[in-house]
């Protein structure tokens, strides 16, 4: 099963989403950003190295929120969601084509990446 981690950055109640680049797999959903955990590395880790990879922002883990498995037929992924707060820089776009502050409610209307939509009704119930 491969392990991933996701960063979950609240701002005045909207939640930071980006959309995966149309060249990527599953190009052009939208997810939580972050990325699969590297060997030796922590969670938390890989949420800072993959959000500075991703749009050279600085970011603190503050605590795990929650975690899903999802099946997608030819792999199978653990999915644990982090709440992180950006500590420096401005987002810059490297492997996402657009980004998006969005409510919890305005989340249901794009098209998510599967396995977020059980990851966002666990949020709705803690958040
Ligand atoms: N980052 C992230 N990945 C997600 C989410 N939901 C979801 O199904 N995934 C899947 C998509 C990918 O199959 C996998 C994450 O891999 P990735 O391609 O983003 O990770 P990476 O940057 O480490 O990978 P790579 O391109 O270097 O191989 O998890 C989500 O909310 N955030």
């Amino acid at each position: 099963m491969t392990q991933v981690v996701a960063a979950i950055i609240k701002k005045e109640n909207k939640f930071l989403l980006a959309r995966r680049a149309k060249h990527k797999v599953h190009g052009g959903k939208w997810e939580f950003p972050g990325g699969k955990i590297d060997l030796y590395e922590t969670p938390e880790q890989a949420v800072e190295r993959e959000l500075y990879e991703e749009f050279k922002v600085k970011t603190e883990t503050l605590k795990h929120l929650v975690t899903i498995t999802h099946d997608y037929k030819d792999f199978k992924i653990e999915l644990m969601a982090f709440e992180s707060v950006v500590t420096e820089g401005d987002f810059e776009l490297n492997d996402h084509d657009q980004i998006a502050w969005l409510s919890l409610e305005e989340i249901s209307d794009y098209e998510l990446a599967e396995a977020d939509r059980e990851l966002v009704d666990k949020l709705r119930t803690i958040l």
